[in-house]
């Protein structure tokens, strides 16, 4: 069909009785909460020079362990300050004092204790920092059987340190796999009796390398003792940003009910706070707090475009709008349903906005990546509807061709780069990251994969594309239970494919990898039960109060 006749069938298609599908999706949980209630934040000074002077502290602290070469010394501060979310503030002391501590062990130097909860806590921080040191280094806590020692099966804290080391393994480490289920096995036994009951449920449930880094911080601030200035540091701290977070979120907020998303699109899903929340899992540090607002706007578009093109839009008008998006001219709005206009004009708009804080920051050549990113899901969008409207069931490739994009995730890792604003987000930076290598792909096949597993029985009854279970049943002649395990399967390769994109010796710039870490993440926290993003008045509004809502007590 040409445009001409596309158009006179869309408007038909807004006179006749147009048979739509729908999701009973719940209201707005957060509605106008925070513009009312970041209206009265002010920053505080007095709390703000209290920070700074506790922060030399913390950094003399680390000067001193780190001078006189205290291992020990330098792994448990390193590891309390990120685990209390304030490793931020000492980036370059941190990573030097790793580093001294890689080059040493290398050399085999100081490597002859046979503490595991050492070895461990040094193995997980020295990895997590990009250095890929050997998991042989586990082989000496094996009897002669080549299995754990039994010895270490009462040792819940060094239980609990190998159980958080192993998830940052890579394909092949067979040892490491090993450790995942002599540890959990252990740690589940240990639960009733053991004082780290609170920290072993809590990693049990998601282990820290696949948190959301301040989840974790909030976590580990609640349980946390040793060091009382540390710890008045952290809760200062996490205090001092729940403000900035909040007052970010009643800015964005005010948008959102200016353009009014919810009374002109009621079919859309309506997650403007869970959708900062998905995006304060990317970054958190006050440097982004410009970016967090964009890409917290880009992706709450992209959900309600996601809804127009999955349950709202008939093919005609998905068909028009891609079109339209592939002009990515105001003109071009003009020929859209009316319904349709509002969010194509309000992205336009973001980039727009976009466009003009990255000019003054001369770094105006990122933009054609940030449309190119938008572009290509919305194409995946449209290959789902058509498949969806014709009864087609692709193979199981051709879908996770097409819904690794579909997933959004490719489009927010590229925003997410750009949203660094950094001059060493070169062109080289944003083709490697337009092109979807390894680590965005991985990162992009787990929300895809996570996702169908959850959503795919009430996306079957609503009525909607395809997802990769069914393809899966389909092509390999499988049961349900068989495909959803073999495609757990795939989301365990996946994360280990994220760390060895970290591990390589000669990675990229660690800015560029993290986001495709931080977006996998926040899968695990937002769909390990079920999709609470969609559903997101149990867990996830928990959560988001344990963020943005609750300060912590002093
Ligand atoms: C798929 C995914 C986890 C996306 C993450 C990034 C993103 C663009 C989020 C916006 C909200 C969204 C589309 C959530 C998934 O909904 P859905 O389950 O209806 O998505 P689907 O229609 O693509 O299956």
């Amino acid at each position: 069909m040409d445009l001409k006749s596309t158009l006179q069938s869309s408007k038909e298609s807004k006179n006749a009785e147009v048979n739509r599908r729908s999701s009973n999706y719940h209201p707005s949980i957060w509605g106008d909460h925070f513009i009312m209630s970041s209206n009265d934040i002010k920053p505080d000074q007095e709390i703000e020079k209290r920070i700074e002077t506790l922060k030399v502290e913390v950094e003399k602290m680390l000067s001193n362990a780190a001078s006189k070469f205290r291992i020990d010394e330098i792994i448990t501060l390193v590891d309390e300050l990120q685990r209390l979310g304030v490793a931020y503030h000492f980036e370059n002391q941190i990573k030097e004092a790793l580093q001294s501590i890689y080059i040493n062990s290398n050399n085999d130097v100081k490597d002859d204790h046979n503490d595991l909860y050492k070895v461990a806590l040094c193995f997980r921080l020295l990895r997590q920092q990009g250095y890929k040191v050997s998991a042989d280094k586990f082989k000496k806590f094996k009897d002669e059987k080549g299995e754990f020692k039994a010895t270490l099966a009462n040792d819940a804290r060094a239980l609990l340190c190998l159980y958080e080391a192993s998830h940052m393994r890579v394909q092949g480490e067979d040892i490491l796999e090993e450790a995942i289920e002599f540890t959990r096995k252990h740690l589940q036994s240990l639960i009733s009796t053991c004082q780290l009951a609170e920290q072993i449920k809590h990693s049990l449930e998601i282990p820290l390398h696949r948190g959301m880094p301040r989840l974790e911080a909030r976590h580990y601030i609640s349980i946390y003792f040793r060091n009382e200035m540390l710890l008045e540091f952290a809760k200062l701290d996490f205090n001092h940003l729940q403000a900035l977070h909040r007052r970010e979120l009643g800015d964005i907020t005010r948008w959102w009910k200016d353009i009014d998303f919810a009374t002109k699109l009621p079919f859309a899903r309506d997650r403007l706070v869970e959708c900062y929340f998905w995006i304060l899992g990317v970054y958190f540090e006050p440097k982004y707090s410009i970016t967090r607002k964009f890409m917290t706007k880009i992706i709450a578009i992209a959900s309600v475009i996601d809804d127009i093109y999955d349950v709202y839009g008939t093919l005609e008008e998905v068909k028009l709008f891609t079109r339209a998006i592939e002009r990515w001219e105001v003109v071009a709005g003009n020929e859209l349903p009316n319904y349709m206009q509002v969010c194509y004009f309000a992205l336009l708009d973001v980039v727009k906005e976009m466009e003009d804080n990255l000019v003054n920051k001369g770094l105006l050549y990122s933009m054609p990546y940030a449309k190119e990113a938008i572009k290509s899901l919305v194409r995946t969008y449209f290959v789902e509807a058509k498949w969806f409207n014709a009864n087609y069931l692709p193979t199981f490739e051709e879908y996770v061709e097409n819904s690794t994009i579909s997933s959004g995730y490719p489009m927010l890792a590229v925003e997410a780069l750009i949203g660094l604003e950094d001059v060493t987000i070169t062109k080289e930076a944003l083709d490697w990251a337009i092109s979807v290598p390894k680590i965005i792909r991985s990162s992009s096949l787990i929300a895809r994969l996570v996702d169908d597993i959850q959503t795919y029985k009430v996306e079957q009854e609503r009525g909607d594309a395809p997802s990769s279970v069914q393809c899966y049943m389909q092509q390999y002649d499988v049961s349900e239970e068989e495909a959803c395990k073999r495609i757990k399967e795939m989301v365990e390769t996946a994360w280990m494919n994220i760390n060895e994109e970290i591990q390589d010796p000669n990675h990229l710039p660690f800015p560029w990898l993290l986001p495709s870490l931080n977006l996998a993440r926040m899968m695990v926290v937002l769909y390990s039960n079920g999709d609470s993003y969609t559903n997101s008045s149990g867990q996830t509004k928990d959560r988001i109060a344990s963020l943005l809502v609750l300060p912590i007590p002093k």
